[in-house]
């Protein structure tokens, strides 16, 4: 399968007043051409931080410490004081942030707002120009063009969040990485973002989807591999049915049983029933980061941390997979 990004060994660290919280540690990742990669975890693992870190958008006090970034048959090493080719920023890759929702401008109409996405990368761009590409862009779409000329409140939430994702997506961006973007929806207004990050990649605009969400169901639906993150890592990663169907990792076993109730309101009460507390990232513990909470936890698992069992396809690192997948 053809890579389209591709991550290793990246570490990212918010470094303030001489305490350092490394949210992104050590992980190796791949996007490959036309997949949608969810990346799924508790609250507070590190997603959002590496939603950054991927979309070239890293500010302090975040940093991103060490790593190598392979994006679109090109690599450029990443850490303190390297700055990467700009023009990657909205063109290669781009963001559809958490909270898209109230990330449009109230005082300006829509049609303002893309021409000033456009014309951030494209700065001779005529006005006429940018309109008829962001009309074109929601007829292809499906949606109304009237919405050009909305302003932001005037639209339904639903409706906000397609919009944000048009224009989030106005520069045909390689790599959208889209950070809980369902997260503030109901379960129709979920379902028509997902089905137009389908087309978006069906019709080439884009050709890969990095997809944060802690809804692990959502993600089974809309995701072709699932990446599970606990405490700044990768513990687990597989195709979506297998992950969710037959999880590995005692963490993602933790989670599948917590979410796989379709009560929202039971769902929340279970996520917060895995016991314990993710570690406190600014001195994390050694070896495996889940054994202080795992039931299975054997006294190596406080000492070594798991590699990663299985291949590259399908991985969980956990010693208890040692003997199973070695
Ligand atoms: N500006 C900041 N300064 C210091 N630490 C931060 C900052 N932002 C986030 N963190 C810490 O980094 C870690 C990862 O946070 P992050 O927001 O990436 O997690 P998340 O999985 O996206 O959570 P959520 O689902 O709640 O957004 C947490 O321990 C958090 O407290």
């Amino acid at each position: 399968m053809d890579t389209l990004l591709r991550v290793k060994n990246l570490c990212a660290a918010y470094a303030q007043g001489g305490q350092r919280v490394r949210a992104v540690d050590g992980v190796s990742l791949e996007l490959r051409r036309g997949e949608v990669l969810g990346i799924a975890g508790e609250s507070g693992c590190g997603k959002s931080t590496l939603a950054q870190v991927l979309a070239l958008l890293a500010r302090p006090p975040l940093w991103v410490e060490q790593g190598e970034l392979w994006l679109d048959g090109a690599v450029y090493p990443l850490g303190q004081g390297i700055h990467l080719p700009r023009e990657l920023r909205g063109r290669k890759v781009a963001l559809l942030p958490q909270g898209a929702l109230n990330a449009l401008n109230p005082t300006a109409r829509v049609r303002e707002i893309a021409l000033e996405v456009i014309r951030a990368h494209e700065p001779k761009t005529t006005p006429q120009e940018a309109y008829a590409r962001a009309r074109e862009r929601l007829e292809q779409l499906g949606l109304p063009s009237r919405v050009l000329e909305a302003y932001p409140h005037q639209l339904s939430g639903g409706m906000r969040q397609r919009v944000v994702t048009v224009i989030s997506t106005l520069l045909n961006p390689k790599v959208l990485v889209a950070d809980e973007p369902t997260s503030a929806l109901d379960v129709s207004s979920q379902k028509a973002v997902v089905r137009m990050l389908r087309k978006l990649l069906e019709q080439g605009v884009i050709e890969g989807v990095i997809f944060i969400a802690h809804d692990l169901p959502l993600l089974r639906s809309v995701a072709d591999r699932i990446a599970i993150m606990y405490a700044g890592k990768v513990v687990e990663l597989g195709p979506s049915e297998e992950l969710v169907e037959a999880p590995r990792h005692p963490y993602t076993q933790a989670l599948v049983g917590a979410v796989l109730v379709p009560e929202p309101y039971i769902r929340q009460k279970r996520v917060e029933g895995i016991e314990g507390t993710p570690p406190d990232l600014r001195s994390p513990p050694p070896g495996c980061r889940f054994a202080p909470r795992c039931k299975y936890a054997q006294p190596r698992c406080s000492e070594l941390e798991p590699p990663r069992f299985g291949g590259e396809e399908r991985f969980a690192a956990c010693w208890l997979l040692e003997e199973v997948l070695a």
